[in-house]
C-alpha cells in the first residue's frame, strides 16, 4: 500500500474554490513584477516572496492579494498566468478546476472585458489540450469595491459569457460588506443559468451564511466555517445537501482559524455538512492542494479510502457535466483499485 503521501499526488482531484490571481506562482508573480520593475512593492526576487506572503490579518491579506493584481497590466499577463495555472493543477493531477476570476479588479486597471474574456478563454484551451486540464470559471465580485463591481462583473458575465463561465461568486472582505444588497445581481446571474456561490463565514458568523442562502441562492459557499458555531445551520446544509468549500490552511494563513488542530472542519464533517478541500491561493499561504488533502486527512483520521471520498466529493459538489462527472469519478475509482 502507498503512502499518503504518494496516494494523494497520484490521485486524479477536482479543485472548487482556487483563485485566479491567488493561484499565480512565486515564479510568475516575479516575472511580472520584474515586468513592471519599481513600480510595484511586490518582489521580483521569487525567493522574497515568501516573508511577502505573511498576512498580519484579512484586511492585510486583501491588501497583498491587490498588490498583485496591480501587477496584472494586459491580456498577455492574463494569457500567460491562466496557462501556467493549469500546469501547476496538471501537476497534482487536478483533472477539473473551478477558478474564481474577479474580471472587475482587471478591467478597472485597464484590460479590456472582451480582451480579459478571450485570454482567458485562450488559456482554457490551451490547457486542455497540454495538460489535460478542464478549466471553468466562476466570476466573482470583489466584496470591497462594493455595488459598483457587482453592477461591472454582472455585466461582464452576461455580455461576455465566456464559454467556460459557469457561477458567480463574491469574494473579498465579508466585515462591512453585507450580503442581502447583492441579490439583484445574483438574482439576474442565477436566472442566465450561472450557478450561485458566494463566500460567507469565512471571517464573519453563521449569519453571513444564512443571508447568503437567502438572499443569494447560494447553492455552494465559500469557506463557510462559521456554520460550524449554528448546530440549526449545520442540520439545514446536512439535510438540503449545500457544500461547503473547505480551505483549511488559507484559514489558518488569514487568521481567520487561531489553530489548525482547531479548524471546524472536524465539527462540519461529523454533523454531516457536505464538503471539498481546497487551497484557495495555494502560493500565498504556502500550501498546495495535495497539502490541503494532507491536512484535511490528518484533522479527519482518514486512510487512502477515505481521501479518495473527500476527491469523490468535490467532483460530485462540481458544476461538471454529468458525462464528465461519471468519467473523473470512474478514473478516481480505477486509481484507488490499482492502489490495492
Ligand atoms: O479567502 C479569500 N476570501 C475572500 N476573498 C478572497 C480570498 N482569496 C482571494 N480573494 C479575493 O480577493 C479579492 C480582492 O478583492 C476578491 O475579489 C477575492 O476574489
Amino acid at each position: 500500500m502507498t503512502d499518503l503521501t504518494s496516494f494523494i499526488a497520484g490521485l486524479p482531484k477536482a479543485e472548487l474554490h482556487v483563485h485566479h490571481v491567488g493561484s499565480a506562482s512565486p515564479r510568475i508573480v516575479a516575472e511580472l513584477a520584474a515586468r513592471h520593475e519599481g513600480s510595484s512593492p511586490v518582489p521580483a526576487d521569487p525567493a522574497l516572496l515568501a516573508d511577502y506572503f505573511e498576512f498580519r490579518d484579512f484586511a492585510h491579506f486583501i491588501e497583498i492579494y491587490l498588490s498583485v493584481v496591480d501587477l496584472i497590466r494586459d491580456d498577455e499577463d492574463v494569457r500567460l498566468l491562466t496557462y501556467e495555472i493549469g500546469r501547476e493543477l496538471a501537476r497534482q493531477n487536478v483533472r477539473y478546476a473551478e477558478l474564481t476570476v474577479t474580471p472587475y479588479s482587471s478591467v478597472r486597471r485597464g484590460i479590456a472585458a472582451k480582451a480579459f474574456c478571450e485570454a482567458i478563454e485562450d488559456a482554457r484551451i490551451g490547457a486542455a489540450r497540454d495538460f489535460g486540464v478542464d478549466l471553468r470559471w466562476c466570476f466573482d465580485i470583489p466584496g470591497e469595491a462594493g455595488l459598483p463591481a457587482a453592477e461591472e462583473t454582472l455585466r461582464i458575465a452576461l455580455d461576455e459569457r465566456p464559454d467556460g463561465l459557469i457561477s458567480f461568486g463574491l469574494g473579498g472582505p465579508e466585515i462591512g460588506v453585507p450580503r442581502p444588497q447583492f441579490k439583484p445581481y445574483f438574482d439576474q446571474a442565477r436566472a442566465a443559468g450561472l450557478h450561485s456561490v458566494p463566500h460567507a463565514g469565512e471571517t464573519t458568523g453563521p449569519e453571513t451564511i444564512w443571508d447568503a442562502l437567502r438572499e443569494l441562492g447560494a447553492e455552494r459557499i465559500g469557506h463557510g466555517i462559521a456554520a460550524a458555531r449554528d448546530e440549526r445551520l449545520m442540520a439545514h446544509l446536512a439535510e438540503n445537501g449545500i457544500p461547503l468549500e473547505v480551505c483549511p490552511t488559507s484559514n489558518l494563513r488569514t487568521r481567520a482559524v487561531a489553530d489548525i488542530e482547531e479548524h471546524p472542519i472536524t465539527t462540519l464533517v461529523a454533523a454531516g455538512v457536505p464538503i471539498s478541500v481546497n487551497s484557495d491561493d495555494p502560493p500565498m499561504f504556502g500550501t498546495t492542494l495535495e497539502q490541503e488533502y494532507a491536512t484535511a486527512a490528518r484533522l479527519l483520521k482518514l486512510d487512502t479510502a477515505g481521501v479518495a471520498d473527500l476527491a469523490r466529493d468535490a467532483v460530485r459538489h462540481s458544476f461538471r457535466a454529468p458525462e464528465g462527472k461519471a468519467a473523473l469519478l470512474a478514473e478516481i475509482d480505477a486509481y484507488t483499485a490499482a492502489q490495492g
